[in-house]
C-alpha cells in the first residue's frame, strides 16, 4: 500500500490499542451462514466489572449498526463516553459491581473485528468486496466463540438495542441454554421492506461515490467520504422522529436571519444533518456500512425456523424482557408485539413494555429513564433468582 493507503486504513480499520483482541486461528474458523469458512479471523472486545467465581454474572452487550465494542469507556475516535454509558457502570441497571460486562465489535465491522477493511492474507491487501458476506447469525456465532474463548458458559443476560436486538433474538434462538435472560429492545424479528430500502438507499450513496472505486479505495488511498456522510444523514433522519425534529429545530434558520436563496445549509435541521455525515465518517468505514448493513436486511428468525417466529423460541428456558419506542418508526412497537406474540405461543417467559418517548427509534441510545428503570428492575430480579 501506498503512504496515503496506509494513513486512510488506520482511519478504516482502527485498531483500538485499548481493546482485548481474541485471535482465531485456522483450528477455528468461523464458518460463516454463505459456507465461506472464515480464517484466521479476530474479534475486539472490551470488558467492564469483574467475572464472578462461578461464571454466573456476564452480560453479554451488543452493539447496533454502527456501535463498537466502546460501550462504557471514552471512545478512542470520538472522545466521547461510550453508547451505553447511561446504563452501564457501577451502580447503574447494567451494575458493574454486580455483573461482568463483554461487549465486541461485530465481524464485519470497522473497530478491530474482521471485516472488509482487514487485511486478506491470500492477498496481502484489504478484503474490501471479496469479504464474505455476513449474517446476524455469524455475529452471534463469532461472538459464542468469544465466550467459549473467555470460558462462559451461559450468560446471565444479552442485550442490546436496534441490531444490537436482534443479536440477542439470534442469541436466544440458537444457544437458549446459554441464555438467562434476554433483553431485545427497539428491534424486529425480520427487517422489514422499509427498512430494507432505506438500507439500500445508503448503499447506493457509498457506491456512487466516485472515490468508492468498486470498493477498494484503500488500496487507492481514497475514502467515499462524500457517498457515506450522504448514507449517514438519510439514515440519521430514521434514528429521530418527526415531533423530536420539530422539537429541536423547527424551520429556525442556522446563524442567519433571513434565508441566503442559495443551497447553503439555511436550516438548522441541514446543519445538524451535515454535521452528523461528517462526524460519521471520521469513525466509520464504508465498505463495512454495506456489509453490516446486508446482515440486518437479511434478518429473518422466523424464516430460518420454518416461517413461524414461536419455533425460534419453542423449550426456551430464558427470561425475556422486550421493550419499545412509542415513537420509533423504524422499528415500531408493532414489530416488538410480534416478538412478544412468539415468545407467548412458545411458552416462553417474557415481559414487555412500550415506552413514550418523543425521541425516536435512537432513544435507547439516551437517558431514557423508564428505559434505565425497566433495566435495572429486570435484572435485578432475574440476578436474585440466578444467585448473583
Ligand atoms: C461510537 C458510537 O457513537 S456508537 C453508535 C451509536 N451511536 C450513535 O448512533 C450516535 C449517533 N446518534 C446520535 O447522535 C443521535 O442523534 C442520538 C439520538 C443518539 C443523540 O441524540 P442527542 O444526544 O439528543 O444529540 P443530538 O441528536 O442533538 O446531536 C448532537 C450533536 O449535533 C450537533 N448539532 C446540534 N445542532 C446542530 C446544528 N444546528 N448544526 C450543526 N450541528 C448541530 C451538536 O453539536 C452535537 O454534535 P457532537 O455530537 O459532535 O457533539
Ligand atoms: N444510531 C444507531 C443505529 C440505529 O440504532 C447506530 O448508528 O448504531
Amino acid at each position: 500500500m501506498t503512504g496515503d493507503a496506509l494513513r486512510y486504513a488506520s482511519v478504516s480499520q482502527v485498531e483500538s490499542p485499548d481493546s482485548l483482541v481474541a485471535h482465531f486461528g485456522p483450528e477455528r474458523p468461523l464458518v460463516l451462514d454463505s459456507g465461506v469458512a472464515l480464517s484466521p479471523f479476530q474479534i475486539a472486545y472490551q470488558t467492564y466489572g469483574t467475572l464472578n467465581a462461578a461464571r454466573s454474572n456476564a452480560v453479554l452487550v451488543c452493539h447496533a449498526l454502527t456501535g463498537d465494542q466502546h460501550a462504557a469507556n471514552v471512545h478512542p475516535v470520538t472522545g466521547k463516553p461510550g453508547w451505553w454509558s447511561t446504563m452501564i457502570g457501577p451502580g447503574r441497571p447494567i451494575d458493574t459491581d454486580r455483573y461482568f460486562v463483554v461487549c465486541s465489535n461485530v465481524i464485519g465491522g470497522c473497530l478491530g473485528s474482521t471485516g472488509p477493511s482487514s487485511v486478506n492474507p491470500a492477498t496481502g491487501q484489504p478484503w474490501a468486496l471479496a469479504f464474505p458476506l455476513v449474517t446476524i447469525r455469524d455475529m452471534v456465532r463469532a461472538q459464542a466463540m468469544l465466550m467459549d474463548y473467555l470460558g462462559i458458559g451461559t450468560l446471565f443476560c444479552v442485550a442490546g438495542g436496534s441490531m444490537g436486538g436482534m443479536q440477542v433474538l439470534e442469541w436466544a434462538a440458537s444457544y437458549p441454554e446459554r441464555v438467562y435472560t434476554a433483553m431485545p429492545i427497539a428491534t424486529a424479528a425480520i427487517h422489514s421492506a422499509q427498512n430494507i430500502a432505506f438500507g439500500e438507499v445508503g448503499r447506493q450513496a457509498i457506491m456512487a461515490d466516485p472515490d468508492w472505486r468498486g470498493g477498494r479505495y484503500l488500496e487507492a488511498g481514497v475514502r467515499p467520504a462524500q457517498g457515506l456522510a450522504v448514507a449517514r444523514m438519510g439514515a440519521h433522519i430514521t434514528y429521530l422522529s418527526e415531533s423530536a425534529l420539530h422539537r429541536k429545530f423547527g424551520r429556525r434558520l442556522q446563524d442567519r436571519a433571513a434565508p441566503t436563496f442559495t443551497f447553503d445549509a439555511d436550516f438548522q435541521v441541514e446543519s445538524y444533518l451535515r454535521h452528523q455525515g461528517e462526524a460519521f465518517v471520521e469513525r466509520f468505514d464504508a465498505n463495512s456500512y454495506l456489509y453490516v448493513t446486508r446482515a440486518m436486511d437479511y434478518f429473518d428468525l422466523a424464516g430460518s425456523h420454518g416461517g413461524v417466529l414461536a419455533n425460534a423460541f419453542r423449550g426456551s428456558k430464558t427470561r425475556f424482557c422486550v421493550a419499545s419506542f412509542s415513537s420509533d418508526w423504524l422499528f415500531p412497537t408493532s414489530d416488538s408485539r410480534a416478538v412478544v406474540h412468539a415468545l407467548n405461543a412458545a411458552g416462553a417467559s417474557v415481559s414487555f413494555v412500550e415506552i413514550q418517548s418523543d425521541k425516536g427509534h435512537d432513544a435507547f441510545l439516551l437517558d431514557e429513564p423508564e428505559l434505565t428503570a425497566t433495566t435495572g428492575g429486570f435484572l435485578r430480579a432475574a440476578a436474585r433468582m440466578r444467585g448473583i
